[in-house]
């Protein structure tokens, strides 16, 4: 990183120029060696660098690798979506780049299919072999993987995978968690398309596909932690109304919110993680009120805690989140989170405690211990019958003992490693800034970041961070 702050504003207006100069010319290098590519990307996606952006610094680079075109028209769907909500955007084939023009970008978005038995397209197989194969400095890059794929195949999603770890061991920062899209799914898509705000996307962007919504009804609506230094949470209760409904602990619900000045309007959807089981009759959900910055509530946190009455009907779908369904056996399992993040391991400590498994360690994390407390009965009961083994809380604001979720799981770092040789998995639910990148340091001190990925990549270390 060039720190241009102490230099003269000469200097510092030559050094943003050559960045800019350098920058434009790798977009070009790039668009010249795929000129058939060229003429479609520059109508769909516009010119690879505006201008007014300093060096690119705010550009973000789109990289696909596509063998039947799928992630190819993604690609440009998602540089057309940035470029509309106002972040330049440059679009170009994974097998046009180079290691060194990767360590030049701050910000990309790769979106890559598998092909053959778990290959890369012919178009990325040497970037496979020749980039992937060696090393890169990319500290400086921010980034995140839609992995284009199908389970009927044995290796699913594999190059995808495959680049993800790679960026990563480079030093890259994932700007989100990996999207897998099975067979096309429009619901991982969407989350996709929600996710595009991590990377400079607007948050109204009208969905892509509208998901396919079932009747719900608002049957209750809970205030949770009044006097909390935090934003208000709202347990949110909605029952079926097309009759009973199935789900999975791990699962998201897609809520279809409405204009509150114009209910005729449908605003683009929001997604909660469930947290309840079928069995309990109905989606419960933690709904963090959430503001921008004219003070006006968000879309779907508005709708669903202030907008929509009590009784109201609802737009729900729920979509299937394979990567965060329990384990199919009853392995201990250690179940981190914070905030509204209790939502999801509540429902899988309801579904472990319906099952009889008890091996279960919650280690959980909010501001105030007296306001931030969700589901704190439910807890202790659990703690107290030994569904819960174990179970440690941590609040920032603790006058007497402030601490976060990592530094609980710090402190247990033998006890958590006891668990992992036992065949613990590990599930992480709750912010991606602050809470995510603390607990994935914290277990790669504990366990190693060989065990870790290798954890991860059996399933049993699983993540739903937002
Ligand atoms: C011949 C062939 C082999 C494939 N092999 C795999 C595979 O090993 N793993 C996987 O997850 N998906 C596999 N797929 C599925 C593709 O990744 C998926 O259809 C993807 O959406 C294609 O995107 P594309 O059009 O950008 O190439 C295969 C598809 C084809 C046609």
């Amino acid at each position: 990183m060039i720190d241009l702050s102490l230099d003269p504003a000469g200097t510092r207006t030559a050094l943003a120029a050559a960045i800019l100069l350098g920058y434009t010319a790798f977009c070009g290098l790039v668009y010249g060696h795929h000129r058939r590519a060229r003429v479609r990307l520059a109508a769909l996606a516009g010119p690879p660098l505006e201008s007014g952006t300093e060096g690119g610094a705010q550009t973000v680079l789109v990289a696909y690798a596509s063998q039947t075109g799928f992630a190819e028209r993604l690609a440009l769907r998602t540089a057309g979506a940035l470029r509309g909500s106002g972040t330049p955007v440059c679009v170009a084939p994974l097998g046009a780049l180079t290691a060194e023009a990767l360590a030049g970008c701050s910000r990309a978005l790769f979106i890559v299919s598998t092909t053959g038995e778990g290959d890369p397209p012919d178009g990325a197989a040497r970037f496979a072999r020749r980039v992937m194969g060696g090393t890169a400095d990319l500290r400086g890059l921010r980034y995140a993987v839609l992995a284009l794929g199908d389970r009927d195949y044995a290796r699913y999603c594999a190059f995808g995978r495959a680049l993800d770890a790679w960026l990563h061991h480079q030093g890259a920062t994932a700007l989100f968690d990996r999207v897998e899209v099975d067979d096309g799914d429009d619901g991982a898509l969407r989350h996709w398309q929600h996710n595009l705000t991590f990377a400079g996307g607007r948050a109204d962007m009208a969905d892509w596909s509208t998901p396919d919504y079932g009747r719900w009804r608002l049957a209750a609506r809970r205030h949770l932690n009044p006097g909390s230094p935090g934003a208000p949470v709202f347990h949110v209760v909605l029952t079926p109304l097309d009759g009973p409904q199935a789900w999975k602990a791990g699962d998201i619900a897609e809520i279809g919110p409405r204009d509150p000045a114009d209910p005729r309007r449908k605003l683009p959807h929001r997604e909660y993680s469930i947290a309840s089981t079928p069995e309990d009759g109905g989606i419960e959900l933690l709904v963090r009120q959430v503001r921008g910055p004219d003070g006006r509530l968000g879309i779907g946190s508005g709708w669903l805690t202030e907008h929509a009455a009590v009784g109201a009907e609802i737009a729900l779908r729920v979509r299937e989140n394979r990567g965060f369904h329990g384990p199919a056996d009853d392995r201990p399992l250690i179940l981190i989170g914070n905030g509204t993040g209790i939502a999801g391991l509540r429902a899988h400590l309801r579904e472990r405690a319906r099952a009889g498994h008890r091996r279960n360690w919650l280690l959980f994390g909010e501001r105030s211990p007296r306001h931030d407390r969700p589901f704190a009965a439910e807890i202790a009961r659990w703690h107290a019958d030994s569904v819960l083994e174990r179970l440690d809380l941590a609040f920032s604001r603790d006058p007497a003992d402030p601490a976060y979720v990592q530094d609980r799981l710090a402190a247990a770092g033998p006890e958590v490693a006891r668990w992992v040789a036992e065949g613990a998995a590990i599930y992480v639910c709750g912010s991606l800034q602050g809470m995510a990148s603390g607990v994935a340091e914290a277990l790669t001190a504990i366990l190693g970041e060989a065990m870790l990925e290798t954890m991860a990549a059996e399933g049993r270390y699983r993540r739903d961070v937002y």
